[in-house]
């Protein structure tokens, strides 16, 4: 058994419970409560004429009654898990419906016990103000002002509340106007106010706005009792604007109250407390959230939830950072070091109550209830040892500047950091961040720029002969600095932080000025030129919170094939991003003649608009350099849905800058031999990927079905196939009931053509699909070495433009009239097909009859046909068959490649 610990330690508390039918016993140190029918308690320890450790009382209330007098008497205030606290902001309280949306969040609060803290409705804290500041200024429009403060709260409490209720409101407030009027009255006489008179005065929103939501709460019929915490809170000043409780007293003082009014839900006044003589003050500078944390302190508290406008903390300033994301969990300390850096999170004194106890700290937006809202707690359970995730926040100070004080009359020298700091100080400048390296011979420190000419001046004063003898060889301003400071509690352990900020500043070509590390190590704060900031910002955030699945993507031709997958990508980002964790931006759109430029990614929904909005003058160098010098993006991708072989030819340039390149643009695959192969070459001895699935068949697999066989070692012997979605809608609609030209214009109408159309019917694109595959397969082969039978009339080659031949094609209807009918009567239908003989290194592509039972005359629409007679696949082929041109399907082909290089980048799968 354990030792019983002294006797003055343990003090008991015995009390009849609620109900009067058992007998509640708490001991004051172990903190045990227990609730036990009565004749069976078996008590926590306690000594002298005490039971002891476990042995058993038959206790009535009565008993418990006599007991008093052998323990502490006290009456019962339950501590501990069963209390949440609960706190409401101004603009939480801003209209009636939110003040009925804050009783029903309570209401909806299934803990045991709740204590919620109010603030005033939004903006009477400074009517409060203002009233007394234009009493003493002798300004009588205070009396408007006042009347402007009943009738707002009076509108509010018509529309809030009624009956019984209303009117006992209503007369509250009549009565604290008429005395706050006395009062301004005393105040516009006098020509002053008091710090106790003007505090008692800028309470009074607390008192009404929390006297409104406990009548809110009560019309539910819950049980609810109002706490005016000026009864309870007891503090003493600590310095200009600052006040420490007494935790001590208000806990005697709240027992007290409890012992009184015990509700299972107290609404309380936030900001307000009073001194131990019964003085109204104030918690000052955002005293709500410090009432609800000494108050979730004095019960222990399960939680305290701070209610707000915001879904959370913010990793850095969303307005700098669009990035930026809410985080889930912050240590006490890291909180604290992000409000230093005007982080909008709590003041670091709120954090002080409720971190001694261990109780956490949730910030949570009310007007987005789905959002879970930052917990602030001790250290934060079950993270994973992620590197990236040892950093939780970036925060910046801009206007800074930085000295320097040099020369080696310092090193080994005592007393000069303390010269130096000494001359700072009485100047009265704020040091900011201190650095010095171990050699001694130079010390730097950040000040407030509008400081620097006051401490520089004092510096050269205080150290005029150093200087003079050269011990000191100079005191330098640097202007324009900023500070970013990366803050998390888990750098301290986990080696590797400092180089991968290092890093991303050093890809960012950010210069940095001076470094400082606490040897807490919660925060690493780097100087750098103010100018550079903002980028700084944004590159060191995007290294440790981006996905590295996170793609810039630029598309170059937002025509048809282009646009269709932009349509595509805004209707699938957010799911990929959800879903996969890949994240698209669309960071650039060019066309031929004009581009758009976006920093964090074009709203998709809006591209067109923006587009004709935004836009600059093309220019695919600058396009390229917007995309290739971002510092933000971990992966950056040309997608490439022009027919240009200009922009083709730069795939080579690009990979090497390590972009990766998607396309359905055929022209660099089947360009010159030399050429494709460099680009090949340069491709396998990177890591940057090239990527073209929609080059043959669209968005059908040719090109990874093919890729797979290669891989796997299959020897390829054959392919053969109708590569043309226009040609096999031509040929497989032209059947005698529409002319061949129309059959033509239908194709170009439904998106199966090639901007020119001539490109199809020559063989052309038929031929790069050929050459394509068969460079795919090992062939070194010329686009010149296929032979290719035209479909264009040798008369209309010389058309100037596409219209011109879509124009002059009916005049060769009736050849195409004669053909097709001779191959009907003998069975037989038309097709265009391509073919790559492996075994013989020879492609062609050539108009041929086929009997209306072979498999190429059965297909229908826009479909290809491709089949792989392989070592494998010998006695059968492996068919590849569907629709193969068309925007929808192309357009997809392309987005399956941009998941192809996700997926190669890791993302899961
Ligand atoms: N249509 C299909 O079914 C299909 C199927 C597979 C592959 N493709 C290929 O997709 C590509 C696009 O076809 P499309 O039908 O969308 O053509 P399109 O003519 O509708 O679109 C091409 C776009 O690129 C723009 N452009 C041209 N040169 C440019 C340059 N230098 N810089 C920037 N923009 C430029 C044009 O202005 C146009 O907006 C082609 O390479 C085509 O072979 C199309
Ligand atoms: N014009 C092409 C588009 C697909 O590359 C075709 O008809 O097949
Ligand atoms: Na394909």
């Amino acid at each position: 058994a354990s030792p019983v610990p002294p006797a003055a330690a343990h003090r008991r508390r015995l009390r009849p419970s609620a109900s009067g039918r058992e007998v509640v016993s708490q001991c004051l140190k172990c903190e045990i409560n227990q609730d036990r029918p009565m004749g069976a308690l078996r008590i926590g320890h306690s000594q002298g004429n005490l039971p002891r450790h476990g042995s058993k009382n038959l206790l009535t209330p009565a008993a418990a009654a006599i007991s008093v007098e052998q323990v502490e008497v006290s009456t019962y205030l339950p501590k501990g898990d069963m209390w949440s606290v609960h706190k409401f902001g101004g603009t939480c309280m801003g209209t009636p419906q939110r003040i009925q949306n804050v009783a029903d969040v309570v209401l909806g609060d299934s803990s045991e016990r709740k204590l919620i803290i109010v603030s005033a409705m939004s903006k009477v804290t400074d009517m409060m103000y203002s009233l007394v500041h234009k009493a003493q200024s002798r300004d009588d429009s205070y009396t408007e002002e006042l009347d402007k403060v009943f009738e707002k709260h009076m509108a509010a409490a018509k529309d809030l509340l009624d009956g019984e209720n209303l009117a006992r409101f209503l007369s509250e407030l009549h009565s604290d106007i008429s005395n706050l009027r006395a009062m301004l009255r005393a105040i516009y006489i006098a020509g002053h106010a008091t710090e106790s008179f003007s505090e008692f005065v800028v309470g009074h929103g607390e008192l009404w706005s929390s006297q409104m939501l406990s009548y809110a709460v009560q019309k539910s019929g819950a049980s609810c009792s109002w706490m005016d915490t000026r009864e309870v809170l007891v503090v003493k000043p600590s310095g200009p604007d600052m006040v420490d409780p007494d935790y001590e007293e208000s806990e005697k003082r709240l027992e007290k109250w409890f012992s009184r009014q015990p509700a299972e839900i107290i609404v309380a006044t936030g900001f307000i407390a009073s001194t131990a003589e019964n003085i109204p003050t104030t918690l000052k500078r955002d005293g709500s959230d410090f009432s609800a944390a000494i108050i979730g302190s004095l019960v222990r508290a399960r939680q305290v939830t701070i209610w707000t406008d915001v879904d959370g903390v913010f990793s850095a300033d969303p307005r700098k950072v669009s990035e930026a994301v809410i985080l889930s969990t912050l240590s006490y300390q890291e909180a604290w070091e992000m409000s230093y850096f005007g982080a909008n999170v709590l003041h670091p004194r709120t954090i002080i109550p409720v971190m001694k106890d261990n109780i956490p700290i949730v910030i949570r937006n009310m007007f987005n209830l789905s959002a879970p809202g930052t917990v602030i707690c001790k250290q934060p359970a079950n993270e994973d040892a992620d590197l990236d995730a040892c950093v939780k926040s970036f925060a910046t100070i801009d206007k800074l500047a930085l000295v320097n004080v040099e020369g080696t009359g310092m090193a080994g020298v005592p007393g000069t950091s303390s010269a130096i700091f000494s001359a700072v100080k009485e100047v009265g400048a704020n040091v900011i961040m201190i650095s010095q390296a171990s050699s001694e011979h130079s010390i730097c420190f950040a000040v407030p720029e509008k400081e620097v000419a006051a401490v520089s001046a004092a510096l050269h004063v205080r150290f005029r002969e150093a200087l003079a003898a050269g011990r000191l060889s100079k005191v330098e301003v640097i202007h324009d600095c900023s500070i970013l400071a990366a803050v998390g509690l888990r750098m301290a352990s986990t080696p590797g932080v400092s180089a991968i900020l290092f890093d991303a500043l050093a890809k960012a070509n950010i210069n940095v000025r001076a470094i400082a590390q606490g040897c807490s190590e919660y925060n690493i704060t780097v100087v750098l030129k103010q100018e550079d900031c903002v980028r700084a910002l944004r590159a060191a955030h995007s290294r440790f919170f981006l996905s590295k699945t996170t793609l810039a993507i630029g598309v170059i031709g937002p025509g048809l094939i282009g646009a269709t997958l932009l349509n595509q990508l805004r209707d699938q980002v957010a799911i990929l991003k959800e879903n996969m964790n890949i994240d698209v931006r669309v960071i650039g759109i060019t066309g031929a003649s004009t581009m758009l430029l976006s920093e964090t990614g074009v709203d998709l929904t809006r591209w067109k608009e923006e587009m004709q909005k935004e836009a600059k003058p093309a220019d695919l160098a600058n396009f390229v350099r917007h995309l290739s010098e971002d510092h933000v993006f971990p992966n950056k991708v040309l997608v490439d849905c022009t027919a240009d072989t200009n922009v083709a030819s730069h795939y080579y340039d690009w990979l090497k800058k390590g972009i990766h390149v998607i396309t359905p643009n055929k022209k660099a695959n089947s360009g010159p031999l030399d050429r494709y192969l460099k680009l090949r070459t340069l491709q396998r001895a990177s890591y940057t990927h090239y990527f073209y699935e929609a080059t043959v068949g669209a968005g059908l697999p040719i090109i990874s079905t093919l890729r797979g066989l290669l891989e796997t070692g299959d020897k390829i012997l054959r392919i053969e196939g109708i590569f043309s979605g226009t040609l096999s809608y031509i040929f497989n609609n032209f059947e005698g009931t529409r002319s061949f030209s129309d059959v033509v214009a239908e194709a170009k109408e439904a998106g199966y053509t090639e901007p020119d159309p001539r490109d199809d019917l020559s063989g052309t694109d038929v031929a790069r699909k050929v050459i394509i595959l068969a460079r795919e397969s090992g062939l070194r082969l010329e686009l010149s070495d296929i032979p290719v039978e035209s479909l264009v009339p040798e008369a209309l080659k010389s058309c100037s433009s596409p219209n011109e031949f879509m124009q002059k094609l009916p005049s060769f209807d009736q050849d195409w009239a004669r053909q097709r009918h001779e191959a009907e009567a003998a069975g037989e239908v038309l097709r265009y097909v391509g073919a790559v003989d492996v075994l013989n290194g020879k492609g062609r592509v050539e108009l041929q009859r086929y009997k209306r039972d072979h498999p190429f005359a059965q297909l229908s629409g826009s479909d290809n046909i491709i089949a792989f007679t392989t070592s494998r696949y010998k006695e059968q082929p492996l068919i590849v068959r569907g629709p193969g041109a068309g925007a929808e399907v192309t357009a997809g082909g392309v987005f399956c490649d941009i998941l192809r290089l996700a997926s190669y980048l890791g993302a899961p799968s």
